[in-house]
């Protein structure tokens, strides 16, 4: 690792969080009195960092410094997210390393009475022969510190809210990565219910930021608050509704309220007081026991600085914003960049609603930007509604679907960009080497995965969410699911990949930055590289099928089958929505009521024999398409000859088997075994050994819905 020299420890040599002040003895600062003795009502309060790892615009942190006598800042390296358990790719553990050491410098920075609880007993601990489990809690005695100075006038500004006004306010200087947390954040390592039980028993309250989580995180939410009781208390600060029959009652009006209200800013003052339990763990120490390693590029940083300078650099140019978004090499620099910020929290959606509305003018670039900021709303909202979006179809019409397809060479050739479509290719490679794509390359990807490659949906967002930095459960999933068609929604769109080459690299620079194999191919062939004629093959030497593979699917008839297969279960889809419970889980903005809208017109009487046969013209589909663009951009693709030549990957595996090792999108089997990034960029698949079978599973339902348009646009587009 090239950023920890100097760091000599590992979480095995250090010691974890222990032996806890209790709050009255963390503020008993006179050595004559004994804390036994010392009053016993001192309020201390525990203000747990998960993932809004900011101290701007924070419910939790405002509260704390509201009613507690003395606050501690807490982090906790929860080891499940490391190694083989983990899902995410190092470049974004990284990253958030990164976002704690710029969390503990704005804690440092703080305006308060900083208290540090010296570890004293560590050097015992550094000195044990045998390695320690990093489980093993080790018991020290602890001084106390005051250190009177510490009202931090270093940066005292920096824990106030994005200025509004464009100042420079509000951020803080990068400093090389700490070696130790003295007089910021509480750093643990371990479970992080048995560290938040030890503060309980020691009689901390916690307070923590409720975010939208599934799976694991979910399970560790509801055992630390039955573990840690009323003393825990996950507080809503983020704008979504919770706790509500129907979240989305005026959920449009509640949301835009919100992004306009006042932000949560913590009310600092000199009697605010802060403790610090220096206990030897950074984010260097996590990283050399974990041995992680990045090998992405193009990575952002993982700091406030880095967040604030990148909104800012956004806001000048927001103007372009609309016309940047659609083309892969364009969207790189021409798109915010914001979204890693927003998924750790080290800046808030409201933060940035406001900064944007008060420093741009009025324009459609500053519409579509803010619109977008309510999708992430509108999508963590989904998860905040159903925490079973990462696992099970939303529409039970569309459980398993495409299960009885897996076909593992297919899943291969799409993840390491071996697909034989250089649009797909590209991104799935530029995915995995920078961890980012913009929207329209991500849906295309998933619409190839899904509709024509025809795999289990969970397998590609369990691929997405190890790559991506901004790996962002509540949009991930969902966007995943909706893209797929799973939702049950009657606008459903395959992209082709051939126009997008058309529409949005003609030139094909994007495509030979990340194929670089086709680099000599003359770019009018690049919708359909198979199709280049021999004696050109010849001339730039670029011969489809040895240097680069041929489409590994025929994209037109695996379009038909997958318009018959869905559309034979559409109605079921339909009569599913009708059912309160799933329309709950689906969470359309436009609540219960749109559901129904779909039910009532899509779903056909079971008793009709007739049923199962229906199919939908165009027309009718793209009626009620209200996740269409604003422009209106509902084009069927241009019709294109057929293919004549095309390739199935070999699969030895029977059908049988290959069902049974579809991994199950969770846990140790969650899509991959958590794949490194080293293996990853460095594991492209060979697809040489294909057989010329053509595609066994085309039924040739002769419909043409190939349409193509972008991603909704509007709020009350959002389905
Ligand atoms: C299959 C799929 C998976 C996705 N997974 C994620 C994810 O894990 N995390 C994530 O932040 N975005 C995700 N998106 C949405 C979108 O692609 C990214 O938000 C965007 O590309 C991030 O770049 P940016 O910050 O420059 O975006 P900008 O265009 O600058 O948008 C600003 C912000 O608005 C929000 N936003 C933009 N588009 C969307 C959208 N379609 N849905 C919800 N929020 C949106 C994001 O917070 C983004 O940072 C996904 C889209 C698809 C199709």
């Amino acid at each position: 690792m090239s950023d920890d020299a100097g760091v000599d420890s590992d979480i095995t040599s250090v010691p974890v969080l222990s032996d806890i002040p209790t709050p009255t003895e963390a503020t008993t600062t006179d050595t004559d009195v004994d804390p036994a003795t010392a009053p016993s009502d001192v309020n201390g309060c525990v203000v747990w960092h998960r993932k809004h790892l900011r101290t701007a615009d924070h419910r939790a942190l405002a509260d704390a410094v509201a009613d507690a006598d003395i606050i501690c800042p807490l982090f906790v390296f929860d080891p499940t997210f490391y190694d083989n358990d983990g899902l995410a790719c190092d470049a974004r553990i990284r990253f958030l390393h990164e976002a704690v050491d710029s969390l503990n410098q704005l804690y440092e920075n703080s305006p308060t009475q900083s208290i540090t609880h010296q570890a004293s007993a560590s050097h015992d601990y550094l000195a044990e022969e045998t390695p320690v489990e990093p489980q093993q809690i080790q018991s020290i005695t602890g001084e106390y510190q005051i250190s009177a100075d510490s009202d931090s006038g270093s940066d005292s500004t920096s824990n106030t809210p994005l200025n509004t006004n464009n100042s420079e306010s509000d951020t803080i200087q990068s400093s090389p990565r700490a070696s130790e947390y003295s007089s910021g954040l509480t750093v643990g390592y371990g479970d992080p219910v048995d560290i938040l039980s030890h503060f309980v028993d020691r009689g901390w309250s916690i307070l923590t930021m409720e975010t939208p989580t599934s799976r694991y995180g979910k399970r560790r939410d509801t055992r630390a608050q039955s573990v840690c009781g009323d003393a825990l208390r996950f507080i809503s600060g983020d704008g979504l509704i919770r706790d509500a029959e129907w979240s989305r009652a005026n959920w449009k009006s509640h949301i835009t309220e919100w992004l306009a209200a006042e932000q949560h800013t913590p009310e600092w003052s000199g009697d605010t007081t802060q403790l610090t339990i220096p206990t030897g763990i950074t984010p260097s120490v996590v990283e050399k026991t974990h041995k992680i390693n990045p090998t992405k590029k193009m990575v952002p940083t993982g700091t406030h600085r880095a967040a604030t300078t990148q909104l800012r650099a956004f806001v000048d140019q927001i103007g372009s914003y609309p016309s940047n978004i659609s083309a892969p090499q364009d969207a790189r620099t021409g798109t915010s960049g914001l979204s890693p910020y927003f998924n750790f929290g080290l800046l808030s959606i409201r933060q940035v609603h406001q900064y944007v509305n008060n420093n741009t003018p009025e324009c459609r670039g500053r519409r579509m930007f803010t619109s977008r900021l309510i999708w992430n709303c509108h999508y963590n909202q989904k998860l905040a509604d159903w925490a079973g979006w990462t696992d099970r179809a939303v529409n039970p019409a569309f459980e398993e679907f495409n299960a009885d397809r897996h076909n593992p060479a297919l899943v291969d050739a799409w993840k390491h960009g071996q697909t034989g479509f250089p649009m797909v290719d590209a991104s799935m490679r530029c995915l995995r080497e920078t961890g980012w794509l913009n929207f329209r390359m991500r849906a295309m990807c998933v619409s190839i995965f899904t509709h024509i490659l025809q795999q289990p949906w969970w397998i590609g967002a369990d691929w997405f969410h190890h790559h991506l930095i901004d790996s962002d459960v509540g949009i991930n999933y969902t966007q995943w699911q909706s893209q797929a068609g799973l939702i049950g929604k009657p606008s459903q769109r395959v992209y082709n990949p051939r126009k997008q080459v058309r529409d949005h690299d003609s030139d094909g620079e994007w495509i030979t930055k990340w194929v670089p194999e086709l680099s000599d191919l003359p770019a009018q062939h690049f919708p359909r590289p198979e199709r280049t004629p021999l004696a050109v093959q010849s001339e730039c030497n670029v011969i489809i099928g040895d240097d680069y593979p041929r489409p590994v699917v025929d994209f037109d008839a695996r379009r038909e089958t997958f318009w018959s297969r869905y559309e034979r279960r559409r109605p079921e889809a339909a009569r599913e929505l009708a059912r309160p419970e799933i329309a709950k889980r689906a969470s359309f903005s436009g609540g219960y009521d749109a559901a129904q809208a779909i039910a009532q017109r899509y779903a056909v009487d079971e008793s009709d024999d007739e049923a199962d046969n229906i199919q939908l013209s165009f027309s009718e589909i793209t009626t009620i398409d209200t996740d269409s663009d604003s422009t209106g951009e509902n084009t069927p693709a241009i019709n294109e000859l057929n293919d004549t030549t095309y390739t199935v990957p070999d699969s030895s595996m029977t059908l049988q088997e290959s069902v049974i090792s579809i991994p199950t999108g969770t846990g140790d089997y969650a899509g991959e075994p958590s794949p490194d990034d080293r293996e990853a960029v460095s594991n492209a698949v060979d697809l040489s050994t294909t057989d010329k079978t053509g595609d066994s599973s085309n039924d040739n339902i002769n419909t043409d819905r190939s349409t193509e348009t972008d991603e909704q646009t509007t709020i009350e587009g959002f389905m």
